[in-house]
């Protein structure tokens, strides 16, 4: 019987090199999907925000409106350019993040004459393109990356971002489901979890770390998610820019259900591959079999923190 990964699969993340000229990421994004494509991979990631730099003050001026669906090549022309890239290179292909602009409020209506002018919301969004170049799935980052840390980096993505309010599994014909989410979102065991549960063998995570926190919390909680759900783990980032304004941890690596890294880029640009194979899963849940072990009873809706708790005497 197959399993969750119904077939060994090789997958590449590309550690990309991006700049602020938009047009010259997508022709190198390409360059190397088709490179990672012509080395054998049949699942590619690209990183967060691959399109431009990442920060704040760059979402509005890069992003691209992506509804409704399909979207014009003049308004979204990162989506024309994933789309053919995964066509092109016959993959697979998880297309980092974009940043993204909903139009909320439309033209001529009483809203717009209220407001004097259109609404717009900013998200960090993923695409995902079959290998014929059809959109399969679009992930808003649901944990916007807001944090504080007093002499190392402070970075609050919902000044300009709203978040997205769904899990994002999507199926890989021939291969079978995966989880999505994107960078921040890792640090959050429900998203892997729920994805899981609901049959993905891996979870794939476009990402951009910092260099405070990437080196003690990158490696681990990719591990962890693994380790958590007993599925094969992807990070992808953009390799470290020294002179942006935002420095990419980079690092960009796959672990194992049993949470072991497979492979793990340095800082620089670099494209890293992985065989996956589903009986690791099998093997790892048959000898740990906590998936059989759990225990509802005491714990019944965690999600609502509904955990009945008695100190101890
Ligand atoms: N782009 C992000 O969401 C960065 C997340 C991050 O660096 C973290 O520490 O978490």
């Amino acid at each position: 019987m197959a399993g969750l990964l119904k077939k060994p699969v090789k997958i590449a993340l590309v550690q990309l090199a991006s700049g602020s000229d938009k047009a010259a990421n997508l022709k190198h994004a390409r360059e190397k999907v088709l490179e990672a494509a012509s080395s054998g991979a049949e699942i590619v990631v690209l990183p967060e925000c691959f399109n431009s730099p990442y920060g704040t003050q760059y979402f509005p001026k890069y992003a691209e409106q992506l509804l409704p669906s399909p979207p014009s090549e003049e308004q979204a022309p990162s989506f024309y350019a994933l789309a053919a890239m995964a066509r092109d290179a016959g993959v697979f292909l998880i297309g980092g993040s974009i940043p993204e602009r909903e139009v909320v409020g439309k033209a001529g209506t009483e809203e717009k004459e209220k407001e004097g002018k259109e609404k717009e919301k900013l998200y960090n969004t993923s695409l995902v393109f079959g290998r014929k170049g059809e959109l399969l799935a679009t992930h808003r980052k649901v944990h916007l990356f807001d944090i504080d840390i007093p002499g190392g980096i402070t970075f609050m993505e919902s000044e300009v971002l709203s978040p997205g309010n769904k899990v994002t599994i999507v199926d890989f014909e021939g291969y079978g489901k995966v989880g999505l989410g994107i960078c921040y979102d890792v640090r959050f065991p429900e998203l892997a979890m729920v994805a899981a549960r609901k049959g993905a063998w891996g979870v794939f995570y476009p990402g951009a770390f910092n260099t405070t926190t990437g080196p003690l919390h990158w490696r681990l909680l990719g591990q962890s998610r693994a380790v958590d759900n007993q599925v094969y783990v992807a990070m992808c980032s953009p390799a470290r820019d020294e002179s942006a304004s935002y420095r990419a941890w980079g690092h960009s690596l796959v672990a194992d259900p049993m949470g072991k890294v497979l492979g793990e880029a340095g800082e620089g640009e670099e494209i890293i591959y992985a065989e996956l194979d589903g009986a690791e899963i099998e093997k790892t849940r048959k000898g740990i079999p906590v998936s059989e072990q759990r225990r509802f009873e005491v714990y019944p809706d965690v999600s609502k923190g509904a955990v009945k708790y008695e100190e101890d005497p």
